[in-house]
This record gives C-alpha cells, structure tokens and sequence, in this order.
C-alpha cells in the first residue's frame, strides 16, 4: 500500500553552478506518491540540470537530495533501481537489437534476463513492434527507438520515473497510448516527473505543474491554481506571463525580414 504521505523526493535549497554561473538557484520542491510533476521552464532554466542531479549523473551541487527518504550524497545507489529514466537526447547501443538492448538494460536494474526478455517482447509487442524484436535498433525510425526507450525506462517497474520530452518523434495514436499508460501509473502510485515544452500535453497530463526559470521556482500548483494566480487561459499563456515574454510576433517578423532580404 502506497503511503501518500512519504515524500519520494525531496530538494531542500538546491544549488548548482557551472564553473561559477549559477544555473540552480535555492530550489525546495517535495513530490508525493502519484504526483505527475509537469516540470516546465524556458531553454536553459536547469530542468535538465535538476533531473541529471537526482539521478546522480551530476555532482558538485550544494543543498540536499533526497529520494525514497534516501540522501542520494550517501553514496549508496540502491535508489536507482526503483527510478526510470528516458533522457531526451539518448545514447542507444543501436548495435543491439531489441531484445538484446532490452534485456540488457532489465539486467542493469537487477532482473533475471529471461524476465526481462519476456516482459520486453510483451510490452513492444504492444506498440505493434514484436516483428522487429531481433532486428537491429540502427534500422528503427526515430518514434520506434523512442518506443524502445520508454519501454526501457519501465521494464523493472519502477517507482519514480523521469521523462525528459518522452513523446518525440511519437505519432498521435502512440501519444495517446503514453499519456494513457502515464495517468494508469500514477493511479496506482507512481510518480513521474514530466519535463517537456508541448505545453498542450503538460497541460493535459500535469497534477501539479512547477514553473522553472532562470534557476528559481516561479510557479507550482495545479492548472487550475495557476490559471487563478495568473488570470491567463492556456498553460502556454500562463508560461509567457511568468517568463516575462510577448515579443514573439516582432522577433518573428524581424527573423521573416532577414529571411527575406534580397529574395524575390
Ligand atoms: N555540463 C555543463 N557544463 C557547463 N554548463 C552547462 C552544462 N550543462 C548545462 N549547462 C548550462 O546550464 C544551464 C541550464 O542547462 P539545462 O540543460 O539544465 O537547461 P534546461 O532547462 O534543461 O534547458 P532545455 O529546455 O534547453 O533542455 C544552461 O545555461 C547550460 O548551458
């Protein structure tokens, strides 16, 4: 049973620089149990830097970190196996086939490989992909190794899950299926943290939204808190407002003239 009141992750006063530039600036965030966190901000805000942090993938950060009650800096990585993670640019061994990559990476989470081999045809089979399970993953299109991945991330059924733009690449009917799969999750405790820019879809999936920018937390709350707080209809909206940005009609037109310039 799913106990709603244990944090699963905790950032207290999170703070990060690269080679003295500040990109975290003091962030407290604490995520419950079946939370979808939409986690959202403009280029370059430290969302990626936030995810890659609790992973472990980046260190040298101040501030505390932890996950499953767990401070990550302990050195123990046993939290690890109850993450998921699809990053958004993913180094896949396209080498290996489904299969193998598949059970490759349910090994690397601690299962048996006749387990994940199973589980992975099962799932891919799903996506209407269990014709190409022992073909290699360098031949897929870009939604088909996006497939792989998500299916990747949640082989070992993991408690928490990271996203970082999971629908690239997906056609309509696979989005669909995802956001579908992702509300399915959450109802029976997951939690995931959803980084993307397809506001529509953060919109849509989000049980609470947090709003980075420029390293600091600007929003967090539901939609419908956020529409109250800012009087804007649309998450896009409320996005440009909190982001202090409405130039976009006159850098489009400065960008068309350039464009222009000396065409016919
Ligand atoms: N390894 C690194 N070394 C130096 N600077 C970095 C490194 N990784 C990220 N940065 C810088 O930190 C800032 C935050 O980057 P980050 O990737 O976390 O942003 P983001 O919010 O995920 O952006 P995007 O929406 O474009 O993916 C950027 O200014 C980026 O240039």
């Amino acid at each position: 049973m799913v106990n709603q009141d244990e944090k699963i992750l905790s950032l207290s006063n999170l703070s990060m620089s690269y080679g003295g530039d500040p990109v975290l600036k003091w962030i407290d965030l604490d995520v419950y149990p079946g939370q979808i966190i939409g986690y959202i901000g403009p280029n370059g805000a430290g969302k990626s830097t936030t995810v890659k942090i609790m992973l472990g993938l980046v260190g040298g950060y101040n501030g505390k970190v932890e996950i499953f009650g767990q401070d990550i800096a302990d050195g123990d990585p046993s939290y690890k196996q109850k993450i998921g993670y699809v990053p958004e640019n993913a180094e896949i061994y396209d080498n290996l086939t489904a299969c193998e990559y598949l059970t490759f990476t349910g090994e690397m989470y601690g299962m048996d490989p006749e387990t994940a081999e199973r589980k992975a045809l099962l799932l891919l089979d799903k996506f209407e992909m269990r014709g190409v399970f022992h073909t290699k993953i360098s031949s897929f299109s870009k939604g088909m190794k996006q497939k792989v991945l998500i299916i990747s991330s949640l082989l070992h059924d993991p408690d928490l899950l990271f996203l970082d733009e999971p629908l690239s690449g997906l056609d309509a009917n696979s989005v669909m299926i995802i956001k579908e799969i992702l509300a399915q999750l959450a109802a029976e405790g997951k939690t995931i943290f959803y980084s993307s820019h397809i506001m529509e879809v953060v919109e849509k999936i989000s049980s609470r939204i947090v709003l980075l920018a420029d390293g600091k937390i600007v929003a967090d709350g539901t939609f419908a808190e956020l529409q109250a707080k800012n009087e804007e209809g649309t998450l896009e909206e409320i996005f440009n407002q909190l982001t202090g940005f409405n130039e976009h009609r006159e850098i489009a037109k400065s960008f068309v003239s350039i464009v222009r310039e000396g065409g016919s």
